[in-house]
């Protein structure tokens, strides 16, 4: 007998498939209790070597630094519901300097990133500076020990380097008024600087996919266990990761319930004016496979 309702054939592979995970504690809520579906391997490494490792097709899908995937919006699709996003403060990406903004002259960038390299160049011209950058790695107090004037950090060890400088405090402190200075250097924000030009959330990263690959259902079911379970479990992710970044476990669960992991309307509209501004011409976003 004929089947009535005939299914669509599945488009998506079946196996192997490849992803590819920035693993900074800011994801741990999502990453750290994934148990990928048979058939789908993943490696790990920083913003700039996911980028790398999508677009080069070593990987099919990948939680990569969302300018990338605004430049090569014509190749890739990001998953509709799945974002790093934070609405005000990030507390991990940050630009230490000893000078105010409106004098910064040289400023060293992290080879990791490519989202926070690309809003500190928006948030430049919202300054009107135009310092020279630089790729220099390092702690953040010592390159402005070097004569850099400005430093901008990400991940992990931004955030224990802004608590070194602004800490400590308990979570009283973090809501109110956030410290932003300490042993001579001031910490900036970037995402609540894009907050106060904007008014809007900041989309650090998408889970991004070649449009041609798109992910198997097994493993995006897999993810949202793993995020529900997360962000459930919320308390004894802090206190692992805590232990491992040598922070209180208060500030560090401050850090994490602070992130929007759904990609919401208002992250879309961020991410489409953060598009327009950083990269003019882009093609149009597309949100792919639920
Ligand atoms: C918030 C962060 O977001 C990360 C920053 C990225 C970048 O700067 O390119 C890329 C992915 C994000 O997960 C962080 O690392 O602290």
């Amino acid at each position: 007998m004929t089947d009535p309702h005939p299914r669509p054939a599945d488009p998506r592979p079946l196996s192997p498939y490849r992803a590819g995970w920035i693993h900074f504690t800011n994801v741990a809520p999502i990453l750290d209790s994934l148990v990928l579906p048979p058939g789908v391997t993943a490696i790990t490494g920083v913003p700039t070597q996911m980028n790398e490792a999508l677009l080069s097709g070593a990987v099919d899908i990948a939680n990569i630094s969302a300018v990338e995937f605004i430049r090569h919006a014509d190749t890739l699709s990001a998953l509709p519901d799945f974002s790093v996003s934070v609405l005000g403060p990030v507390y991990s990406v940050n630009l230490f300097h000893t000078c105010a903004l409106s004098e910064l002259k040289r400023v060293a960038l992290t080879s990791q990133s490519a989202m926070s390299v690309a809003l500190l160049e928006v948030l430049l011209r919202e300054w009107g500076v135009s310092p020279t950058l630089e790729r220099a790695e390092g702690e953040a107090e010592a390159l402005l020990a070097q004569g850099f004037d400005g430093v901008l950090r990400i991940g992990d060890s931004a955030l224990r380097e802004w608590y070194g400088v602004v800490g400590p405090f308990t979570e009283a402190t973090i809501v109110p008024e956030i410290p932003q200075s300490g042993r001579g250097i001031t910490v900036t924000d970037l995402a609540e600087e894009w907050f106060r030009v904007t008014g809007r959330p900041f989309v650090f990263a998408v889970w991004a996919y070649r449009k041609a690959t798109p992910p198997p259902a097994a493993l995006l079911d897999a993810m949202r266990a793993a995020r529900r379970h997360g962000i459930g479990h919320l308390a004894e992710v802090s206190e692992r990761h805590a232990r491992k970044l040598g922070l209180p476990a208060d500030v560090v669960q401050h850090y994490l319930w602070n992130f929007r992991y759904h990609l919401e309307d208002a992250d879309r509209l961020a991410l489409n004016e953060f598009a327009d501004r950083a990269v003019p011409g882009h093609a149009p976003l597309e949100f792919g496979v639920r």
